[in-house]
């Protein structure tokens, strides 16, 4: 049993959004979740029905992250921009400072799921490919699922014409859809970044937390505020891609990692899962603003600079190849670098 976040620590309260609810096409629910996507970008998720295929996803993430680092190396991600493989702690900058990371992380390309044996993007270890069939695949499949319901409501909400979300996204078109198990552990300094305030590059990210760490900073606000994990809750937010393609109506929500908060949590190595659903690779990144009066009008009331920013001049997979280069601390070459790997933060300079 892992000790509850302390009662002392202020937190940031989100909508809670019932899955069931909106598959069961509930309106109230519907516009609870276009009121939470529209205003913050994130919020929790009950009775999504993924708590076996997390559980066998967190088991299968510390198998192989508890793997000897020598091991993990083999399968290291690389520099150049592409994030499928193993990511040692250290192996990106926080801030533009050049200040490392300190989370590990397991990243296993959707591609590589529904290709296996086959190998799409990179290969993984043993620990990995033992559960292709029976952990990885339903994951994938079932936060794709759910991920669907959510583009479709937002489609809905947005005013595009029936599927124009879901075509952008779909599960056969090579994209940077992925699955993450990440890892901070327990020796960690307390006053470090694991992870550095970013934007999710992508459409739509679930996210399942256990320990406390997680901090979104809000628009309008200039602090970050812990985001409590609760039992059985994922955290949704949205991500780059949908900003873009929505015109801005969708907003994607700065956050980081550090580690646990004070109190009884905070000596613990802390775990977390990620499914990231992103857009086919050649999807170009614009505002839909001819498919939407909706998007129209909110380009309409942008300035001349985000009109030119949301206009689409690069796909969805140059976006991710941007970002996550200039991460790399091995890329590092001053604050021009981690100002090239910002997205859509509405505070870049904050980390
Ligand atoms: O571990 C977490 O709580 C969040 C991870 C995250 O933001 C990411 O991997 O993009
Ligand atoms: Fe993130």
């Amino acid at each position: 049993m892992l000790p509850p976040f302390p009662q002392d620590v202020p937190t940031y309260p989100l909508a809670v959004v019932d899955y069931e609810c909106l598959v069961a096409g509930d309106e109230k629910e519907v516009d609870d979740l276009w009121k939470a996507a529209t205003s913050l970008g994130v919020w929790y998720m009950k009775n999504h029905g993924t708590d076996l295929e997390v559980d066998g996803m967190f088991e299968m993430g510390k198998r192989t992250i508890n793997l000897p680092l020598e091991e993990k190396m083999k399968f290291e991600r690389g520099d150049s921009g592409l994030s499928h493989g193993y990511k040692p702690a250290g192996g990106n900058v926080t801030d533009e400072y050049g200040n490392m990371d300190a989370i590990e992380y397991l990243t296993i390309a959707k591609d590589d799921v529904l290709s296996y044996p086959a190998v799409a993007r990179k290969s993984y270890p043993g620990t990995v490919n033992a559960c292709m069939e029976d952990v990885l695949k339903p994951f994938v499949l079932k936060s794709t699922a759910i991920n669907e319901t959510l583009l479709r409501i937002f489609g809905q909400k947005l005013g595009l014409p029936d599927g124009t979300l879901e075509s952008q996204h779909k599960l056969e078109a090579p994209s940077g859809s992925e699955a993450r198990c990440t890892k901070v552990a327990a020796r960690t300094e307390p006053s470090r970044v694991a992870l550095g305030g970013h934007t999710d590059f992508g459409s739509l990210t679930i996210l399942h937390n256990r320990l406390g760490g997680l901090q979104i900073l809000a628009p309008g606000t200039d602090s970050w505020q812990y985001v409590k994990p609760l039992p059985g809750h994922a955290i949704c937010n949205i991500g780059d891609a949908l900003t873009m393609i929505s015109g801005g109506t969708l907003p994607s929500i700065m956050h980081r990692v550090v580690r646990p908060p004070p109190g009884e949590q905070s000596g613990l190595e802390r775990w977390s899962l990620v499914y990231f659903t992103r857009p086919g690779d050649s999807v170009p990144l614009r505002a839909f603003a001819e498919e939407s009066p909706l998007i129209a009008a909110s380009v309409a009331r942008m300035s001349e600079s985000d009109k030119v920013k949301y206009a689409g001049s690069t796909t969805a997979q140059e976006w991710f190849i941007r970002r996550a280069k200039n991460q790399r601390a091995k890329n590092y070459l001053g604050p021009e670098t981690w100002k090239a790997s910002r997205g859509m933060e509405h505070r870049p300079e904050k980390s």
